[in-house]
């Protein structure tokens, strides 16, 4: 674990790292000399009396890194003094895939250390925690980082000291260096791979894995046209997709299927890195589906690989809409075992006459629906990633006016596309 992470962090110096405060990142990086540079703006805020400390997380099982990561936040807010400040904060290697690593940002403003640091001490020994501590200089300018490690039976602070300075916004969102197969996965086995592993932990990942199609079944193709519906909560596609199933007497669908129902909640609640290997997987089972049903009739489908897509994409990177992957990325790129649908049509509304929609109709919300109420940079983004999918893209309509003239609109786009 220790070796793990010394050998990820090793090349300290060429590493930076981002703290988020306020919903702004702020990046900093480190050096061996000072080299006369002021302070980033992240510690300029701070008192001299400030104590700072980054935990970055990281062991050689990723399934282990990405659980406790989540339960290293609840036990600091449970732990620490109501005086530590926490925020997420990340490392990386500027551009270089694969190399970020999550972790916080800690401010201590209590009147003693002694609580903070022998908790830091204890994770430090116990846990696949990396922790660093900051201090001012005597000139009061300054600030130096220190790696702690642990020797025999204490947690020492190693001898060599970095300075820390200010680092340049890098040109791809730190969050996207690690997006491909632990955010978006692109392949059937990837998405498996990852739920095989936490078996021994959540049970109900072998449940999951027993409902899924041979690869043969998988790539059966459909005799019919596949038009898929998408759009976020209340854009109107339960509606939508009743009545072209009714209009078309096509097959209704839905991903994730209803078979996975007994366990959405459970997936629910783990990191993002599991719970999106289980959305992936949804597809997979309603693409077997499709296959079956395609052969007799036209299919639609509620939802498919669009919205996994685009809501972990969106998830995973904070902020504006610029901080999302550039248009064109292989991020949006559908997965190449993945049924292709004949159409996909993207149901947008006004975030105002969303919300009317969504109160009339009165349900219960996942979380992430409600954070799209909450946050409008979050729905933006969500919007923005279903745009730039592409293989097939989605074709956008404007769900505003009424249920029958959504179906209208809808119909003509199918019957253009797909000869029904
Ligand atoms: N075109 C429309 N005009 C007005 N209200 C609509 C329209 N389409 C759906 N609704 C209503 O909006 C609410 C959300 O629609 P629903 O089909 O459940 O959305 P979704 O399945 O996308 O969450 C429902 O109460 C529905 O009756
Ligand atoms: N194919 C799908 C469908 C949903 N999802 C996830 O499920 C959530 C929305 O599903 P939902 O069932 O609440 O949405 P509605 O179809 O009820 O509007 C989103 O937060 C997505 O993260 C997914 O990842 N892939």
């Amino acid at each position: 674990m220790a070796g793990r992470i010394k050998s990820l962090l090793h090349r300290w110096s060429s590493r930076v790292f981002s703290v988020e405060l306020d919903g702004a990142p702020f990046y900093f990086a480190i050096q061996e000399r000072h080299r006369g540079e002021e302070a980033p703006r992240v510690f300029r805020k701070l008192q001299s009396h400030d104590r700072c400390y980054t935990l970055l997380v990281c062991s050689r099982d990723r399934i282990k890194t990405a659980r406790f990561y989540g339960e290293l936040k609840d036990k600091l807010l449970r732990e620490l003094p109501p005086e530590c400040g926490l925020s997420p904060m990340s490392s990386f290697l500027p551009n270089v895939r694969d190399s970020l690593i999550k972790g916080y940002f800690l401010k201590d403003t209590s009147e003693g250390s002694s609580t903070v640091e022998r908790l830091l001490s204890d994770l430090t020994q116990h846990e696949p925690v990396s922790v660093c501590s900051y201090c001012k200089n005597d000139d009061g300018q300054q600030w130096t980082q220190h790696l702690w490690s642990h020797g025999e039976s204490q947690v020492m602070e190693t001898a060599k000291k970095y300075y820390v300075v200010p680092s340049e916004t890098p040109e791809y969102h730190p969050s996207t260096l690690n997006m491909i197969n632990s955010d978006v996965f692109y392949s059937l086995d990837e998405a498996c791979e990852v739920l095989k592993k936490c078996g021994d932990i959540i049970p109900e990942a072998m449940s999951v894995l027993e409902l899924l199609p041979s690869r043969a079944e998988a790539r059966n193709k459909p005799d019919f046209p596949v038009i898929v519906i998408e759009g976020l909560d209340a854009t109107g596609k339960t509606t939508l997709t009743e009545s072209l199933r009714e209009t078309l007497g096509a097959s209704l669908l839905r991903s994730p299927p209803q078979c996975l129902s007994p366990w959405r909640a459970r997936f629910d609640q783990e990191p993002p890195l599991i719970r999106r290997a289980f959305y992936a997987l949804g597809n997979y089972i309603t693409a077997e589906q499709i296959g079956q049903e395609g052969k007799k009739t036209p299919v639609i489908v509620d939802r498919f690989w669009h919205s996994t897509a685009a809501y972990a994409i969106a998830t995973a990177v904070s902020g504006p809409v610029c901080n999302l992957p550039g248009e064109g990325s292989e991020v949006y790129c559908w997965p190449s075992d993945l049924l292709q649908p004949s159409l996909v049509v993207l149901l947008t509304l006004d975030p105002e006459e969303r919300k009317r929609r969504l109160r009339n109709r009165g349900q219960g919300k996942t979380n992430e629906e409600q954070e799209l109420d909450h946050n409008q940079l979050f729905r933006l983004r969500v919007e923005e990633a279903y745009r730039r999918i592409s293989g097939p893209a989605c074709v956008s309509v404007d769900a505003s006016p009424s249920a029958d003239e959504v179906l209208q609109q809808v119909l003509l786009l199918i019957r253009g596309k797909c000869h029904l």
